[in-house]
This record gives structure tokens, C-alpha cells and sequence, in this order.
């Protein structure tokens, strides 16, 4: 199946038969099995499905952070496999920010450098202007010289978030930004992803387990075993439980404990 939206609009992300497999021909694996999708700029997509079922490898290779056994990723109207290692590192640090469950910021940094780090990485100098307006977006204009280790989990997640929007990049990639986060926090976090979307015109592609965390998203996008099998847009709450539901997810009680909230059944 195809996840295209509108064929006329230009998508941002856009996968042709992307395959991956791994191992040898004794214990291969298809973690991704012939997907097909296109992304539009200044949407919020969420990926679900049972564990196992190639979220974290659509991620990845979506990302230019693993590269597919076939099929083409573009991203940003470049096709990745175009790119030698050393440009693709270059590519994804100026036009892709990533969003972690762990934060991944440097405790021995302020608030402001590790909001920073991406662009002085990149060689380029931080616009003053650019950084007070992505540290005012995300809450933290007072918190500038705290650091990580002085903050809240939400607060260090809006750090990272705000290190994601500093390069203004085509796509945000998050894989399970609200999974180490209670209820409330996870609220806010994700009410910041949506308004990154809503004013910015962020374009967010977000794994989760939580269809509370899903519906927030324009549309949801549901894999098993490898392979697209759904597409839920304007999603809500019990949409999104009553596809997981079907695909099995729920039965996993692994998948439950890790959402960190209860869904009822
Ligand atoms: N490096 C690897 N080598 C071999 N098999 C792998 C590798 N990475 C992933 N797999 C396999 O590919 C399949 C998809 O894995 P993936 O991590 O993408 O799933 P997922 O939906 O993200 O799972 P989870 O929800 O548990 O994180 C699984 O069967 C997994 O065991």
C-alpha cells in the first residue's frame, strides 16, 4: 500500500520499496518489507506497531542513519543513496534533528550549548536571534546557563528539542521522545512537537507506543512484520488502540509496560 497524501505536493521524506534485511540466508531477517511512502512538509506522522514489527529500522533508514538492501529513500529531494558516508553525516546534521527517549544531552554543557552543538559542529556561528527564538518556543529562555543535570526530565526533552529545531531542518525523526516521560510531561512535550508543526511548519516522524502520544499526530502509520499495513489520519485515542488491537500489539505485555500509559483494553 502507498501513504501518500496529496500526489501533487512535494513530499519532504518519500520511500520507494524500501527493503532491509539483515543476516546471512540461514537467520535473515526482513525487517522492512517493500514500503512505499511519502511524507508532506509540515505534517506530524507517528509510527506504530508491535514490537519487532520494523519501526525502528524504517526510522533509521528513513533517516539516512542505515541504509536499505533496496529500494530509494529521499529526503528533502535527495536521494540518499546518492550520498557517501561522509556527505550523508553532513547531510543529516544540517537537515535532519533527532529527538531520543534519553535526551542525549552533554552534562557538561549549559542549556544554551548544547542547544548550540549542532551548529558550531556544523562549522557554522549560532544567530543569537535564532537561539533566543527556539529557547522562547520551547519554555527554557530563563534556564539558558542550567545544566541538563539542574533540569526535569521534560525540561531536558525540550532541550533536545529545541537542539533539534535550532539547524531548521527538513525533518525531525523521534523514537520515543515521551517514552521516559510520566503522563504530564509527555503532554507537554508533545503539545511542543505540535506546535513546531503548526507554527513552524516542522515536518515530525515520531516512533511510538503510546496512542495517547499518536494522537497527536496528523496521521498514524501502522507496520507489521515489516510491511505498511495501515493508515489512520486525524487520529484519536481509541483509533489508534483498536488498530494495535488488531495487529496484536496489545496482546504483548512487554509493548504495555513500555508505553508508560494505560490504555484500557
Ligand atoms: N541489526 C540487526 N540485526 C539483525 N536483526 C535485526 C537488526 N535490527 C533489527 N533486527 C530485526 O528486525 C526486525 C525489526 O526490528 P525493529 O527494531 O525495526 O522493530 P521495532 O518495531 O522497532 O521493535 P521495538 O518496538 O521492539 O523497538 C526484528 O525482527 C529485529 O529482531
Amino acid at each position: 500500500m502507498d501513504g501518500t497524501q496529496d500526489p501533487h505536493a512535494r513530499p519532504v521524506v518519500r520511500l520507494d520499496a524500501v527493503s532491509r534485511l539483515y543476516g546471512g540466508s540461514k537467520n535473515r531477517v526482513t525487517a522492512l518489507d517493500n514500503v512505499s511512502i511519502s511524507l508532506q512538509r509540515g505534517t506530524f506522522t507517528a509510527v506504530m506497531g508491535p514490537s519487532g514489527s520494523g519501526k525502528s529500522t524504517f526510522l533509521h533508514c528513513a533517516a539516512g542513519l542505515d541504509r536499505p538492501t533496496s529500494g530509494a529513500v529521499h529526503l528533502d529531494g535527495v536521494d540518499l543513496a546518492s550520498l557517501r558516508e561522509k556527505a550523508l553525516t553532513k547531510f543529516r546534521r544540517e537537515r535532519i534533528g533527532f529527538v531520543f527517549q534519553a535526551f542525549n544531552l552533554l552534562p557538561a554543557l549549559s542549556v544554551v550549548d548544547n542547544v548550540t552543538l549542532p551548529l558550531r559542529l556544523a562549522g557554522k556561528r549560532p544567530k543569537k536571534g535564532v537561539v533566543d527564538e527556539v529557547l522562547e518556543h520551547v519554555g527554557l529562555s530563563g534556564k539558558r546557563r542550567s545544566r541538563p543535570g539542574e533540569l526535569s526530565g521534560g525540561q531536558q526533552q525540550r532541550v533536545a528539542i529545541a537542539r533539534a529545531l535550532v539547524t531548521q531542518p527538513a525533518v525531525i525523526f523521534g523514537d520515543e521522545p515521551t517514552g521516559a516521560l510520566d503522563t504530564r510531561t509527555a503532554a507537554e512535550v508533545l503539545m511542543l512537537v505540535r506546535q513546531s508543526v503548526d507554527v513552524v511548519g516542522q515536518t515530525v516522524v515520531m516512533v511510538t507506543h503510546d496512542p495517547v502520544a499518536a494522537s497527536y499526530a496528523d496521521r498514524v502509520v501502522f507496520l507489521a512484520d515489516g510491511r505498511l499495513t495501515g493508515v489512520v489520519d486525524r487520529p484519536t485515542v481509541e483509533q489508534v488502540t483498536e488498530q494495535l488491537q488488531k495487529l496484536g500489539t496489545w496482546g504483548d505485555p512487554f509493548n504495555i509496560q513500555r508505553t508508560g500509559h494505560e490504555v484500557r483494553r
